[in-house]
């Protein structure tokens, strides 16, 4: 029926109505912050605060830090899209959320999609009860033990690492992508019981699909963005966190080895090793659905191994490269040790403060996930304020934010690993989170800490890492990309050293 004799008025006028409804109902989820009395920056029509991350203008670590700088408050509100986010900034009020009331803020806000299982049993997107089952399983497989009996492989990784070097003749290198080789070959190994060929082959299955989850895509970036700043439009529209195909392989591939590996009676001391002795002694329970855990356990330390553990080596080596004395101070302590203990052992990486230190600067500057991210399950008055976080408010803690403010880390952009000597001071609230917090902080610290380090042992103590005419710098970080990387990638040369 028309409402005039136009079709075409008629339509100008519903859209002219649709437009007004939604621009109503918009502007009153607008004042969300407003009603509570928190502080937040004007936001946009339809888009909130969010523009420059849609526009690929910026980073949504950047956009979450130049908030931070711009607004001097203990806690603010923003808007993504309609959804209200709280925003921490306080490091007492930060602590509160991850370890002291961990309680309130069990979840991430991050979607769990229904319609992709092995994602939906990843720690990281778990939620409630089924995370702490999960992770209490998981844990039992990252123990100081566990990973003692992981050594050997890393140590036959990192070989691989040095020997590649030294067959091919070219000195230039793409950092980044030189050490996805070896964070490939370590992850493989240890939590897939497979040689994955990256050294030998360059663009083996397991390469040409870690492109495919980590590469620059477009696809990947809406896909990732929303996942964690839009969750409700996961599943709504069915939206897959990685292609399809990548999750099939590497699904297949685990679940075969984790059945092979059991009528072989073979031993590797790998995660498959741990999950069926851990089957055999009853330690846990596995039945048809603790094989998706543990599957999506296994491709959890994919995701969350590869680029991580790659980009902070990298970036060792890129500050190495730009800052010689310090590199110079980590190759003497690297050699000390090597001649004290005859050789890289366990306990030799284990005895490097100096490189430690080196390590813990970079995530400072370079936090590869840039910010944390919790769901309020439980209504929590914010300590001496009115507010009160209500229950399925979403939570952001600005890492970055946090590792470039300079009444926290003085003169912020150098690379100064000294501020590390001494051990950080959690007194007055967390301002270094660069593998989180709380009983949901980071499971992989630990193995993360000890591939990276054999990896900068292995280069240091052999190669010489220098700027190349390409060398960035300074670093510009990416926007299209979920996690910390740098625009143009990270070109260094490496020199045999005698
Ligand atoms: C330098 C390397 C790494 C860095 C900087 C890093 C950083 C992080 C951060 C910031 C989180 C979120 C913590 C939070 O929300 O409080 C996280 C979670 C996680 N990481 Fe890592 N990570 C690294 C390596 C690894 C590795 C090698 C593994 C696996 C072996 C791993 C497994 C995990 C898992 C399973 C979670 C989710 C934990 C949970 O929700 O209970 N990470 N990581």
């Amino acid at each position: 029926m028309l409402i005039t004799s136009s079709i075409f008025i008629d339509f100008f006028i519903l859209l002219v109505t649709a437009v007004y409804v939604l621009h109503i109902y918009i502007s009153n989820k607008y004042k969300y912050w407003k009603k509570r009395g928190v502080y937040f920056p004007k936001p946009k029509p339809f888009v909130g605060n969010f523009l420059d991350v849609i526009l690929l203008k910026k980073h949504s670590s950047e956009w979450i830090k130049d908030l931070y700088d711009q607004i001097d408050k203990d806690f603010f509100g923003v808007y993504v899209f309609d959804d209200a986010y709280f925003v921490a900034k306080d490091p007492n009020l930060i602590k509160n959320i991850l370890v002291k009331n961990f309680s309130h803020f069990v979840n991430r806000n991050i979607a769990s999609p229904e319609h992709s299982p092995c994602i939906a049993h990843m720690l990281f997107f778990q939620k409630g009860l089924p995370w702490k089952t999960g992770r209490s399983k998981i844990t039992v497989a990252l123990t100081s033990g566990k990973m003692k009996s992981m050594f050997p492989l890393l140590l036959e990784s990192a070989e691989n690492l040095v020997n590649f070097l030294e067959k091919n003749n070219q000195d230039v290198w793409e950092a980044k992508e030189l050490f996805a080789k070896y964070a490939t070959d370590v992850i493989s190994k240890c939590f897939f019981g497979i040689n994955s060929h990256s050294f030998e082959n360059f663009d083996s299955k397991f390469t040409i699909l870690r492109r495919k989850v980590f590469g620059f895509s477009f696809r990947n970036i809406f896909a990732q963005t929303i996942y964690f700043f839009k969750p409700s439009w996961v599943q709504r529209f069915k939206i897959e966190f990685v292609d399809k195909e990548v999750m099939e392989y590497f699904s297949e591939v685990f679940m075969a080895s984790l059945k092979a590996r059991e009528t072989k009676n073979s031993r590797y001391s790998d995660l498959i090793d741990i999950m069926n002795e851990l089957k055999k002694t009853k330690e846990v329970r596995v039945d048809g659905t603790d094989d998706v855990i543990f599957c999506g356990a296994a491709l959890q330390f994919f995701f969350a191994g590869f680029e991580t553990t790659s980009s902070a080596i990298a970036f060792t080596l890129y500050e190495f490269a730009v800052n010689v004395d310090i590199q110079k101070a980590a190759r003497e302590e690297v050699r000390t040790v090597i001649e004290k203990y005859e050789g890289i052992s366990n306990e030799a990486v284990n005895d490097l403060p100096y490189l430690d230190m080196c390590l813990n600067e970079t995530l400072r500057k370079y936090p590869v996930l840039p910010f944390l991210e919790r769901n309020c399950t439980e209504d929590f008055p914010v300590p001496n304020s009115d507010v009160v976080i209500e229950k399925g408010t979403a939570v952001l803690i600005p890492t970055l934010g946090l590792h470039l403010d300079k009444n926290l880390f003085p003169d912020p952009h150098k690379y100064d690993p000294e501020r590390f000597r001494n051990k950080i001071n959690t007194t007055n609230g967390l301002s270094y989170i660069p593998f989180g917090d709380g009983p949901r902080n980071c499971l992989g610290e630990r193995f993360g800490r000890m591939a990276a380090k054999l990896a900068l042992v292995s280069i240091i103590n052999n190669f010489e890492v220098t700027k190349c005419s390409t060398t960035p710098i300074p670093i510009i970080i990416e926007p299209k990309c979920l996690l910390i990387e740098s625009k143009g990638g990270l070109p260094l040369r490496f020199t045999r050293l005698h």
